[in-house]
């Protein structure tokens, strides 16, 4: 008989709620996948005024908060994607990304689609280790 593995669903009013059947965030042992976060303000569930830059920060905003309430932060994410609706806003999202993580890069990838939900212009996804990560030397 295989021992369980613990499953966790996250879920915090500091970010948007969900608009579809999905959590904000799924913990399986120590590993934390994060939804795609718009941005949305989580008080209206509304995109933030102000274009994509602001939409980036918001995302990522939210996102800090569901790490958060899993008890993790920035440092523990491992692997985003990066999904926009006009490529030609990869360098303004770079802009703001670069801001929320300056070290240590995440691996990513980025798409543009044909379009994201509530008309956003970015929505960005994590994978996180829930553990004290050491840089290999
Ligand atoms: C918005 C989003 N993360 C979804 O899965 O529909």
């Amino acid at each position: 008989m295989m021992s369980a593995i613990i499953r966790k669903i996250i879920n915090t009013n500091k970010a948007p709620a969900a608009i579809g059947p999905y959590s904000q965030a799924v913990v399986v042992d120590r590993t934390m996948y994060v939804s795609g976060q718009l941005g949305m303000d989580p008080a209206s569930g509304q995109l933030v005024e102000g274009g994509v830059g602001a939409q980036t920060r918001q995302a990522l905003v939210n996102m800090g908060e569901i790490l958060k309430e899993a008890g993790g932060g920035y440092n523990n994410v491992v692997k985003t994607t990066v999904l926009l609706a006009d490529m030609n806003d990869f360098v303004s999202v770079n802009d703001v990304y670069k801001t929320f993580f300056s070290s240590n890069f995440p691996a990513r990838a980025a798409y543009q689609v044909s379009a994201l939900p509530r008309g956003g212009l970015v929505e960005i996804e994590a994978v996180a280790v829930l553990a004290p990560l050491t840089e290999a030397s």
